[in-house]
């Protein structure tokens, strides 16, 4: 099939950020340099400061990707509590719907451990919501705490739950509230959050959900695999497979894939989250010849099964079900379709190679989740984290 990079040049006249190529998964860790005399320092950061802070939030931003597809409709979200000296004293993030928020746990956390005293800073990867839904506003669980500085990533798109930066604001003298936006230098950082916060604002904003398409083609391109198999990636490409599997809400998938394959769809060569909800697939078939024994089998492992004779409708219908990322994997029937319609927001390229490692190239319209994906490789899961 011809190279996906077509597409998104095509679309890039409707996108705000240019086109991003990640190639392999070793340059795309948040990292980076303070350019002296930047933004940060200009607002009386030191040096120290700086580097607790992207730390700080890198350590958030790695803790809240590990839940992504554990939290949906919720959005992941990491929070950092540092202590005046810089000092990370805890990390937590955003489990599931309906319990406590990344920055409620952090400092129940920080209570429970002992610590809540020395805590000086939080670092947020979204906005503290202001409203109360299912658990007390965060805004004024840190208006509570001993916290004298707030860092946001992000400003929450979600309309019913904004307004905690400026509840923050109204904190008295001395307390301060910092968005990374407002700092140049910390560009890489908010784009970290970005990506984070990439599958809900897309379904908050645009009403469906962020679509990741996932191709694996053999060493002439091909994306068949041989007689009697149903995969021919590396050990190391699976792995990715199944965290992307891990991370999404849904799968969509052509009829030619389940009638080929009878995929299980499952995690297997990643751990999974014991309680993440029951995962949805949508089978595009128009010609209802979706085998009821696979349908059976996969509603039996707890999986949702959709039928869609229309892939237009889908991503509305996904996001009417509170998905934030779906992926697709499918033929290349499905994927043909997929450009043409440009129903899709990255492309994860994994590519065989006749000696070494496969090669992995993502397609994407900005800051892209499947960092996250990529990188996870790279970050042991804490021991105590490790089974769950
Ligand atoms: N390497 C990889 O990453 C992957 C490889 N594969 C391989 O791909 C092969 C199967 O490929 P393929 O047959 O193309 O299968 P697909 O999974 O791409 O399914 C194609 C079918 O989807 C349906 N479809 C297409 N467009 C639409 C649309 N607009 N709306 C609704 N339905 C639509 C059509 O069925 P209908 O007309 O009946 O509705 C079409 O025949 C297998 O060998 C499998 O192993 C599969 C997944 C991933
Ligand atoms: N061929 C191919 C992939 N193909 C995808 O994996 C599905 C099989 O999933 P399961 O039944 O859970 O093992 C298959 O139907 C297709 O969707 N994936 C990859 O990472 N690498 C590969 O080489």
């Amino acid at each position: 099939m011809a190279h996906p990079a077509r597409d998104v040049r095509g679309r890039d006249t409707e996108c705000s950020r240019p086109e991003t190529v990640l190639d392999g998964w070793d340059r795309i860790i948040v990292s980076g340099v303070f350019a002296p005399g930047s933004a940060s320092a200009q607002k009386g950061h030191s040096l120290a400061q700086r580097e607790a802070v992207r730390s700080g939030f890198e350590a958030a931003l790695n803790e809240a990707a590990r839940y992504l597809g554990a939290t949906s409709p919720n959005p992941a979200v990491g929070c950092c509590l540092l202590d005046h000296e810089g000092n990370i004293l805890v990390t937590e993030a955003h489990h599931r719907t309906g319990t406590r928020h990344a920055e409620a746990l952090a400092l129940h956390r920080a209570r429970e451990t002992g610590v809540i005293d020395r805590v000086a800073t939080a670092l947020v990867t979204l906005e503290p919501c202001n409203h109360v839904g299912r658990t007390p506003p965060c805004s004024e669980a840190l208006r509570d705490s001993p916290v004298q500085d707030v860092w946001v990533g992000m400003s929450d798109p979600n309309p019913v739950a904004g307004g905690g930066i400026a509840r923050l604001r109204q904190m008295p003298e001395g307390r301060n509230v910092f968005l990374l936006e407002d700092f140049p230098a910390f560009a890489d950082v908010h784009d970290g959050c970005a990506a984070l916060l990439a599958p809900f604002a897309t379904r908050i904003v645009r009403q469906c959900p962020w679509i990741t398409v996932k191709q694996a083609r053999d060493n002439k391109g091909s994306m068949i695999p041989p007689a009697g198999r149903k995969t021919f990636t590396s050990q190391a490409s699976l792995e990715i497979a199944h965290r992307l599997r891990r991370a999404s809400d849904a799968i969509i998938t052509g009829i030619g894939t389940i009638l080929s394959d009878s995929p299980r769809f499952d995690v297997r060569h990643v751990p999974d989250h014991e309680d993440r909800t029951p995962r949805l697939v949508v089978v595009c078939d128009r010609q209802n010849r979706l085998p009821d024994s696979w349908r059976e089998k996969m509603i039996g492992s707890g999986f949702r099964v959709l039928v869609s004779r229309d892939l237009g409708e889908i991503p509305s219908l996904l996001a009417d079900h509170g998905v934030n990322w779906a992926m697709v994997e499918a033929g290349p029937g499905l994927l043909g379709e997929i450009r043409r319609l440009g129903l899709w927001d990255d492309w994860l390229d994994i590519q065989t190679t006749p000696d070494g490692p496969d090669r992995h190239r993502v397609y994407s319209h900005g800051p892209t989740p499947l960092r996250f994906i990529l990188d996870e490789g790279a970050r042991p899961l804490p021991a105590d984290k490790a089974a769950f």
